[in-house]
């Protein structure tokens, strides 16, 4: 392994990282939907339904319209910047500000001491978050801050001191994992009846209550078989049956896209006309449209939905049956939503009917890692909270990061600080030690790269390192792939998780083997040592064009460029910064042997991390 890097490397790029899918979905976001009209059909079919209760129009034409567009449209508009915030009263402020009602620490002093315990091993700042009960509360941390520490405490504890009743508390993590983790971490501080959910699954058990209520009869169940309607829509509309899985795939997620966004079919054309946003397989917005109405009407046929429509019905059946949005808002009283950077415009809409005029609310995200924007995730939500749900009671900001290296952590910010955005993201802190640097290794070839790895990962583990404490993080499946096979030729047990071949679930932490998935499936999750692949433009940032030119994204076009740039951005930060104690970033200068294939040139991120760093290094010195 060569430790080293050539700077300003101005080697021309080539296509060789192009040979992945972009972009796991996350299990919850699954994919497609059930566009608005087959919404109104899938509610006729209750009996009870008006002929103009479902007009879809009214319902959102007031989100689609002016300033709003781009709320629905986030990141590849180009339009979507998160709003300044025009209050300074209400601005997350560095030093962690409690704002609004006062935290009254003496009352919960006087608790027994059970309930205190909950409370240790928080820092000031957690345990200021963790003691703010009512009203709405937001906050802002960085990577490896706590934050699911402290919404986990905050919860135990307003339970525990009967602030809350547990069962009327929810919490909304982004994963079932998550969820069921959060739930133990719960039970181990002696609370029990809390309801953990993704945002997908409280939807559906909603839906399926309220389809029994209404329709006295099952709702539809969800379908994993959403690429069989799909390619049946494609077929029928475009006579034409040809496709690939991933041009399935890409149509679905245009259907969802809509969905999660809110666009009505009759916006749609002009929507993405505004925004110049691309249609997959090259489609007209008429033919998209089409394909996305055949594919809606295939489902009802089978008498199925999708995630997206779970949250889509529920938001319809409780715009049109306000006494079942009320019945929810008097059985959950106290909501808590994890990963709020990365709400759509959708689970956003059915957060507000949750609430009604509730306001106890606790968000928090950080928006660093927002990393589902293709699915609609947007940190806009989250930035403009304290605007939203203004006057907040608490406003805070985690920014000490307890997971990760002092080479890594400054590493990360180095990352950030290079964003057009930087100042939108947390400064990271830490007391922990420096640790190993981050080391870049380069190699001749890609399985050289790759078999370079896994000797690397078996010294480590002659040395001492535990296997299940290392993780290989890939930009794209196919590399995650592709890197297992190697792997197992070296006889390391590799965990390696696919589903359908389509998403890779999680980095679940197997015992006695090593961890291989995808940045995005790796969210909220950490190891001791971390390898990152493929370090190269194209690749990261992914860029199926290979569009490198600087110069290009300060024009128009260049705008959705850069959004996306800085979407790939924070996808690099979110893997440096599962790293606890080590980050190998690893590259090869080819993708083939024998010189075969165009050179590649280093990753923008890591080169000018990589110079920042040494700035600072050269400035202490
Ligand atoms: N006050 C604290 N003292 C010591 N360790 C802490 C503290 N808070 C959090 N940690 C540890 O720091 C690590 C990160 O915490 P956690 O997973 O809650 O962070 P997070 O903010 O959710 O991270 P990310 O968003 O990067 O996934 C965990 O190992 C956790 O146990």
């Amino acid at each position: 392994m060569i430790d080293s890097i050539r700077e300003n490397d101005s080697e021309a790029n080539d296509g060789e990282a192009n040979n992945g899918e972009v972009n796991d979905g996350s299990t919850d976001y699954g994919s497609h939907n059930d566009a608005i009209d087959d919404t109104h059909h899938a509610i006729s079919n209750f009996g009870t339904a008006q002929s103009d209760g479902l007009n879809h129009d009214g319902l959102y034409r007031d989100d689609l319209n002016g300033d709003n567009l781009r709320y629905h449209a986030p990141q590849k508009s180009g339009l979507q910047r998160i709003a300044p915030q025009q209050d300074s009263s209400q601005q997350v402020i560095p030093q962690n500000a409690v704002l609004g009602q006062r935290v009254n620490l003496e009352h919960r002093n006087s608790s027994d001491e059970r309930v205190q315990r909950i409370l240790n091993g928080l820092d000031d700042n957690q345990r200021t978050a963790a003691l703010a009960l009512s009203g709405p509360v937001r906050i802002v941390a960085g990577a490896g801050s706590g934050k699911t520490r402290t919404i986990t405490r905050r919860i135990a504890y307003a339970c525990a001191s009967k602030e809350w009743n547990p069962d009327a508390t929810l919490a909304v993590t982004y994963t079932n994992k998550a969820a069921n983790e959060m739930k133990n971490r719960l039970a181990t501080l002696g609370v029990y009846d809390v309801h953990t959910s993704t945002f997908h699954s409280a939807a559906y058990s909603q839906l399926r209550r309220a389809w029994r209520i209404l329709a006295h009869q099952d709702s539809p169940e969800i379908s994993s078989d959403m690429d069989v309607y799909a390619h049946a829509a494609l077929t029928h509309v475009l006579q034409y049956s040809d496709y690939t899985d991933a041009e399935v795939r890409d149509i679905i997620q245009e259907i969802s896209w809509m969905k999660v966004n809110l666009i009505a079919y009759e916006d749609y054309e002009r929507i993405v006309n505004a925004i110049k946003h691309p249609l997959p397989l090259d489609l007209e917005p008429e033919q998209m449209m089409k394909i996305a109405r055949d594919f809606e009407a295939e489902k009802r046929l089978h008498n199925v939905i999708d995630f997206d429509d779970s949250l889509l019905l529920l938001s319809h059946i409780y715009e049109l049956y306000p006494e079942l949005a009320e019945d929810f808002r008097q059985k959950m009283r106290h909501i808590t939503i994890d990963e709020y950077q990365d709400v759509s415009a959708l689970q956003h809409r059915v957060l507000t009917q949750w609430l009604g005029r509730n306001r106890d609310i606790c968000v928090v995200g950080d928006p660093a890692q927002t990393i589902y924007s293709y699915a609609g995730a947007s940190s806009y939500y989250l930035m403009n909270f304290a605007q939203e749900f203004a006057p907040v009671s608490l406003d805070i900001e985690l920014n000490h990061d307890y997971r990760s290296s002092g080479h890594i952590v400054d590493y990360a910010n180095a990352v950030l600080e290079n964003s057009v955005n930087s100042a939108e993201y947390i400064h990271l802190e830490t007391d922990n030690d420096a640790g190993p640097q981050v080391h870049i290794a380069k190699f001749g070839h890609d399985d050289e790269e790759f078999a370079g790895i896994a000797s690397r990962i078996h010294w480590h583990i002659q040395r001492g390192t535990k296997i299940n404490d290392i993780a290989i993080l890939t930009r794209t499946r196919a590399r995650a792939r592709d890197i297992a096979r190697i792997c197992r030729g070296q006889g390391l047990t590799v965990n390696l998780k696919l589903d359908n071949d389509s998403v890779v679930l999680s980095g679940e932490k197997d015992e006695d083997s090593l961890t291989i998935s995808t940045i995005h499936a790796s969210k909220g999750l950490e190891w001791d040592m971390v390898f990152i692949p493929d370090c190269f433009e194209g690749n990261i940032p992914f860029n199926p064009n290979i569009a490198t030119d600087l110069s290009s994204e300060r024009d128009e076009e260049g705008m959705e460029y850069q959004e996306h740039i800085e979407e790939e951005r924070r996808i690099f930060y979110v893997a440096l910064t599962r790293g606890i104690r080590q980050v190998y970033l690893c590259l090869a200068d080819r993708a083939f042997e024998n010189g075969y294939g165009s050179a590649r040139t280093v990753s923008r991120f890591v080169r000018e991390a990589h110079n920042a760093v040494r700035r600072a290094k050269r400035h202490s010195a």
